[in-house]
């Protein structure tokens, strides 16, 4: 009996695991099914994109980890030039070669050739070409190329600029390798251009996903135009003037890295730096310009248009020339109908924090390189638009005959032009632009992105306009 019960003992409390796991197979059964469906379906579920994105499935994504080639021409008014870009999956710029980007320029621009479009298409064959190399040969086929024309195509409107055009399509379509549509062959509107030139710079700095007064501003002073950008607040962006039909709106919403944006931006046609001096130009006519170098006797070739260029007997003068810019530049004309205005009858978009740090590209770079005051090998400089102000004096103060010696990096066709140039640009940022005459700004060529230099112009900043809308 006692043997008996201590065998029952035995069984209930000192049986084996195997016995165990026998004994309740059907319970364990029971619970590790679901267990195990849980446990897979948390296993293939969609991750959430931890940038703020939305919500991003990398892991059936047909591009996970795929790399994306973008070849994009800049046709602007002064040169074109050829940028190509590789994004990841992150909108990360990738390494090509020993750079982030292949960049390469030639001039004239398309404009160039009013007459002659084949000529215009053909004169971008080079840079294709090189464009081309850079891109693996497997990838060719799927890689877009896209063309924006800007201010040079625009001024010079209608049927020669439609012309130029086609001729670029059936040039890409014969020649290249890469994958072409006539809808990637355009003139960029101004605001676009504006738009793409501050996501550029706001991409290489790092600050897009960020709230708005943590971004910068800028302004690219073309050939042929001059774009200002920068993002405002919500409650601004309702304030916006509303325009009339064919206009360009003043604020475009953009959502990048999960942040949306209102951007302020205007593009000023015929006011880029080449395109100005016809307009400074035209307030003189014939009697002579106080913005031509002394000694100057000559005339200036714009846009298909030729204009009177000498100096006045008393020579150039940096207050009158002043004087004519401010004429050209229309501050403070009866146009304006807006609360505030830059020039031109244009609202100013109401400046505050997305305006504080102003990133200026382009000819304002270029000719404070050229005369001294920023040094040439450098990317970005930090200086007030009264450094404009002082080369300008010194500028004015030049006779033409002086002015190779004094401005030696300055190309002698630009040198009779140097006093207007500087003038205007003072007065474009301070009488045009309403910014403070001491207020520190930031002259950028090439922006650093991890260790590499990249360019700051437009193409990039569309780049990843059309990669993110794929996303
Ligand atoms: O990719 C670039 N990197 C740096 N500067 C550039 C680039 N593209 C154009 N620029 C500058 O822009 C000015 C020429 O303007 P452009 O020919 O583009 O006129 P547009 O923009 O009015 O059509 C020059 O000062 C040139 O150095
Ligand atoms: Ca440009």
């Amino acid at each position: 009996m006692e043997h008996e019960k201590m065998v029952k003992r035995n069984r209930q409390y000192g049986d084996s695991m195997p016995d165990k796991i026998h004994r309740y197979r059907g319970v364990i059964l029971v619970i590790s099914v679901p267990v195990l469906l849980i446990c897979f379906v948390l296993f293939v579920m969609p991750k959430t994109d931890s940038m703020g994105g939305g919500s991003v499935n990398r892991k059936f994504s047909p591009k996970f980890g795929s790399r994306n080639y973008a070849v994009v021409f800049d046709a602007g008014s002064s040169g074109s030039r050829v940028h190509v870009f590789c994004l990841d999956q992150h909108l990360d710029l990738v390494p090509i070669g020993s750079d982030l980007e292949l960049f390469r320029q030639k001039k004239p621009g398309l404009s160039a050739y009013p007459s002659d479009p084949a000529a215009a298409a053909n004169s971008l064959k080079s840079l294709l070409e090189q464009a081309e190399d850079v891109v693996p040969m497997e990838l060719r086929s799927n890689t877009p190329v896209r063309v924006g024309a800007t201010a040079g195509l625009r001024q010079l409107g209608g049927n020669a600029s439609d012309k130029i055009l086609q001729a670029v399509r059936n040039f890409l379509k014969s020649k290249s390798s890469l994958k072409s549509k006539a809808s990637w062959v355009t003139v960029l509107d101004g605001s676009q251009e504006g738009a793409y030139q501050w996501v550029t710079i706001n991409y290489l700095l790092g600050n897009l996903g960020r709230k708005y007064s943590d971004t910068v501003g800028v302004v690219d002073l073309g050939g042929g135009s001059v774009q200002m950008a920068y993002a405002i607040s919500e409650s601004d962006a309702q304030k916006a003037p509303k325009l009339s039909d064919g206009e360009d709106t003043y604020v475009q919403d953009m959502y990048l890295k999960g942040a949306k944006y209102y951007l302020y931006v205007h593009s000023y046609l015929h006011y880029g730096l080449l395109a100005a001096r016809a307009e400074i130009l035209k307030v003189t006519k014939e009697s002579g310009s106080p913005c031509i170098l002394t000694g100057h006797h000559g005339s200036y070739k714009y846009g298909g248009n030729v204009y009177p260029a000498s100096a006045m007997s008393q020579g150039s003068s940096m207050t009158n020339c002043r004087l004519v810019a401010l004429k050209a530049l229309k501050v403070n004309e009866s146009t304006c109908t807006h609360m505030k205005c830059t020039f031109d009858g244009v609202w100013n978009g109401g400046g505050g924090d997305g305006q504080k740090n102003m990133f200026v590209a382009s000819f304002f770079f270029d000719r404070a390189a050229e005369v001294g005051f920023i040094d040439p090998s450098v990317a970005v400089a930090r200086v007030r638009p009264f450094d404009f102000e002082s080369a300008a004096r010194r500028a004015c103060d030049t006779r033409l005959d002086d002015a190779k010696a004094t401005f030696p990096r300055v190309n002698p066709d630009n040198l009779p032009y140097l006093c207007m140039d500087l003038v205007y640009q003072y007065t474009l940022l301070v009488d045009g632009f309403g910014l403070d005459a001491r207020q520190e700004m930031t002259l950028v060529k090439k922006v650093k992105y991890k260790n590499s230099l990249v360019e700051a112009a437009w193409p990039l900043g569309s780049a990843i306009e059309v990669a993110s809308s794929m996303n």
